[in-house]
């Protein structure tokens, strides 16, 4: 596993990570999302021994990074794709990475094939396109067959194939009860990849939760009911004590209802419904709702003079307390 403690990591002046603690845990793929700039590749590249923390210390296994012997046969990590020698084939990339973690040539077959670059072996690299390098990072990150996988935002330029392949990928590895820890900004995605979130914002840590848990507790779930009798729609609510919001398309909405009692009330009332669901918040609504003081970049809004104010939706919004 991963172990972070009290870890900071401040350059000039900034604080680029603030005292983040946490565990990385094996068997699951856990996210770690953070708006830009909320210190995940500084925290990535401390793991790797890449930077050295400020203050606080990070465990792989129990050991410090330097301390490994071979570090690719405990932790692979793709963190940028094009840092790459461009002149080298995809072959002798992984060759020369295999021949000084102590890993057999046949290896490196083995992963080009894997990642499916093995037609592709012998052009270099500096060819590439930005999948292509994605993939080779991702066999450079397999060489040694590790149990610890860390992938900054691999997902990037890779077609739906290649994405499908790397969700699938991950967790496969997690399956087999490998650490894995991707961090990515597309929330689709994301949710259908990891079990267990971290979430940062400013370098600090904002969440440390199971997937289902942090989308239930920074979200809002809601009954949404329509029907061709608006009017009646409404007074059966009211007279049944039911709080409802009027919605978009002339529906209602019930916060945290129960469709079943929900439904049979209105079945009660002979009452026809071309509508009966239950919404339950996506994962990028919820990160968002997180992490909107925590925002650093804002775009302007076209044709305004200020930029958009910080935290500008959901900052009065606050999570619910676990039950
Ligand atoms: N080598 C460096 N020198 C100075 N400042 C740095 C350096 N590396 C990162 N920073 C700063 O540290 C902060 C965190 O950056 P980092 O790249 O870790 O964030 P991130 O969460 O990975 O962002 P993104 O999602 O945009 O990739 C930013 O303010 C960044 O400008």
């Amino acid at each position: 596993m991963i172990e972070i403690e009290g870890l900071s990591k401040t350059y000039g002046d900034t604080p680029a990570v603030d005292g983040l603690s946490f565990t990385v845990r094996p068997g699951v793929v856990t996210g770690f999302l953070g708006p830009n700039g909320a210190g995940k590749s500084t925290t990535m590249r401390i793991v790797l021994g890449l930077d050295h923390p400020t203050s606080g210390r990070v465990r792989i296994d129990g050991q410090p990074y330097e301390r490994l012997t071979d570090p690719l046969r405990h932790v692979g990590a793709l963190l940028d794709a094009k840092a790459v020698h461009g002149g080298r084939s995809a072959f002798h990339h992984l060759l020369c990475l295999a021949q000084s973690n102590g890993v057999p040539r046949s290896r490196v077959h083995e992963v080009l094939d894997l990642v499916g670059l093995g037609s592709v072996a012998r052009k270099r690299s500096k060819g590439f396109s930005l999948g292509m390098s994605q993939r080779l990072g991702i066999a450079a990150a397999m060489l040694g067959d590790p149990s610890i996988l860390m992938f900054d935002e691999p997902v990037n330029g890779l077609d739906p194939e290649g994405i499908h392949w790397i969700r699938n990928l991950m967790r496969d590895l997690a399956g087999q009860g490998r650490t894995v820890f991707v961090s990515s900004h597309l929330m689709s995605e994301m949710a259908l990849t990891a079990d267990h979130l971290v979430v940062i914002g400013q370098g600090r840590l904002l969440a440390d939760t199971s997937m289902s848990d942090f989308i239930t507790q920074h979200s809002r779930s809601y009954v949404r009911l329509r029907s061709p009798e608006y009017q009646r729609l409404s007074d059966v609510l009211a007279a049944g004590g039911i709080t409802a919001v009027p919605g978009s398309d002339g529906s209602f909405e019930v916060d945290d209802g129960d469709p079943v009692r929900l439904g049979q009330l209105m079945a009660d009332h002979r009452l026809v419904l071309h509508e009966l669901s239950r919404q339950q918040a996506s994962l990028e609504e919820a990160f968002m709702r997180l992490t909107a003081g925590a925002v650093e970049y804002h775009a302007h809004p076209a044709g305004a003079d200020e930029p958009a104010p910080a935290a500008a939706w959901g900052a009065d919004w606050r999570p619910r307390k676990e039950s």
